[in-house]
């Protein structure tokens, strides 16, 4: 009887929605600081002596790549996910959220600190210290985020695997949106409150993530208590995990599968999260929105997807068609980031429509790519697969914004008001089409992949007895 009780953690629904509650209000939180600066673009262009930091378009694109150069140069994000695979989730999901933790403080402290002016110069290129020390805390960040972003996917895996996995994975890139979507709509509600300060938003989001730290250590206790109760009830037939080998990496980027799904997924999120780095900035300048108000069409995107990404998640766990769905949701990028390429389609209607089927498109893609990968890579080499994947995707998200804030002040700028420059945005928009263009292109080669090596990805999750040996039988043709 106790037995039984005991057993009920692994296997009691309860239990699962609350480890998956807990992990994803920390996503939550890490997702919130990533966007927040977003919306504060125009304030950090603003001049020194109007309240702003005086930066350029140029230099906020420098502060936004930096999300990316530890995860990308130092490789942080591969030995993050190595380091998931060795030392459990338990471990790597507190390591990466005090990593957070301490690259916030340290932006924070870039910001709100006078450093009367001085600049330095890296690689032939002046930086103020703001600019630096906000750039350096936000890239220790991004390790944070990105390292806590694949242990909560493993964290999914163990606690959902042949249940509601893709739902799960859907609920919890929802509440991640939650995170997009107030940082997006609220910050400059925040920044106005007190007196159009930079530093009081990323200060609440410190404290912020505070509570995200503890709820993670909540999901500790429960796991650890898991694990010690699976133990005590393992018959000692259940299959052993194979432990990870340093091997793996190349079992792993040898597949043609895996690089599919890598490029597809630098090509799709290189398309919107950059994108929306300069959404707010892009209402103002396109479609004549006042700055104060500029995050709320911009914000809907993530609160869209917070309906949509758990709809997709679930349809994909009953009905399947998971390369289907990334075909579709890469066909709606291109139109999207076409029609607000158009310069003379600027009524804040067209724009609030393109947001809406954007996210839409942004619910299709991560809901059917993210559980798609387990289809392809083995269960102990997950986290390392992960890893893999977010390191691609993080030279898009470091080289986009980028290559996006050079661009506008070299060929876009058509005026200038209060000192600052105006926009115009159709290269960028069009450069974001582009990426659209090649993300259909391999989501129809990942495609054909799945047809040849039969990974199921058009398969449902959730099997009937009959459609796990079909699936079985699949699967084993491919590998012969
Ligand atoms: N690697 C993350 C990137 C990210 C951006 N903001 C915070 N994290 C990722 O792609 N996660 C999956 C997702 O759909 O958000």
């Amino acid at each position: 009887m106790t037995e039984q009780i005991q057993r009920k953690l692994s296997e009691s629904k309860t239990a699962r929605w609350a480890v998956l509650a807990l992990v994803a209000f920390t996503m939550l939180c890490g997702y919130f600081i990533t966007d927040m600066m977003a919306p504060l673009q125009d304030l950090l262009q603003t001049p020194v002596d109007g309240g702003g930091l005086g930066w350029t378009a140029n230099e906020y694109g420098k502060f936004t790549s930096a999300y990316g150069w530890f995860n990308v140069f130092f490789l942080m994000l591969i030995f993050g996910g190595m380091i998931l695979d060795k030392m459990g989730v338990r471990f790597t999901g507190v390591m990466a959220t005090s990593i957070m933790l301490v690259g916030v403080f340290i932006k924070w402290f870039g910001v709100s600190h006078d450093f009367g002016g001085e600049t330095v110069s890296i690689f032939g290129t002046e930086w103020g210290y703001p600019l630096l020390v906000a750039s350096l805390g936000y890239a220790l960040f991004g390790v944070g985020v990105e390292i806590a972003g694949i242990t909560v996917s493993k964290i999914i895996v163990k606690w959902f695997k042949g249940k509601e996995m893709a739902l799960a994975m859907g609920l919890e890139m929802a509440c991640a949106r939650i995170g997009t979507g107030l940082a997006i709509g609220i910050t400059p509600l925040l920044s106005r409150a007190f007196g159009n300060s930079i530093s009081m938003p990323i200060f609440i989001g410190l404290i912020l993530l505070c509570i995200g730290l503890i709820s993670f250590i909540v999901f500790v206790v429960m796991d650890k208590r898991r694990d010690v109760e699976d133990a005590a009830a393992a018959t000692g037939e259940e299959e052993a995990e194979e432990p990870f080998r340093f091997g793996d990496i190349l079992d792993i980027i040898t597949l043609k599968g895996f690089w599919y799904m890598a490029l597809l997924c630098v090509l799709f999120y290189s398309a919107v999260f950059p994108f929306l780095k300069y959404a707010p900035n892009l209402m103002i300048n396109k479609f004549g929105i006042d700055p104060e108000w500029s995050g709320v069409i911009p914000a809907l995107l993530p609160f869209g997807n917070i309906l949509l990404t758990p709809f997709f998640g679930n349809l994909y766990d009953r009905k399947g068609k998971g390369a289907t769905i990334m075909i579709i949701g890469s066909v709606m990028l291109i139109f999207i980031h076409c029609m607000f390429s158009i310069p003379m389609l600027n009524n804040w209607i067209v724009a609030l429509c393109l947001i809406i089927l954007l996210g839409i498109a942004f619910s299709l893609v991560p809901s059917a790519m993210w559980p798609s990968v387990p289809k392809i890579i083995p269960e102990n080499k997950l986290g390392t697969a992960y890893a893999l994947i977010f390191w691609v995707q993080n030279w898009g998200l470091m080289g986009v914004p980028y290559m996006i804030g050079i661009v506008l002040d070299k060929y876009c700028i058509t005026g200038m008001v209060d000192g600052k420059p105006t926009y115009n945005y159709m290269i960028p928009m069009m450069i974001f089409t582009c990426f659209g263009i090649l993300a259909l292109f391999i989501s129809l080669l990942l495609k054909r992949e799945d047809r040849i090596k039969g990974y199921g990805l058009e398969l449902p999750n959730i099997q009937k007895d009959a459609d796990i040996v079909l699936a079985e039988e699949m699967i084993g043709e491919g590998q012969r």
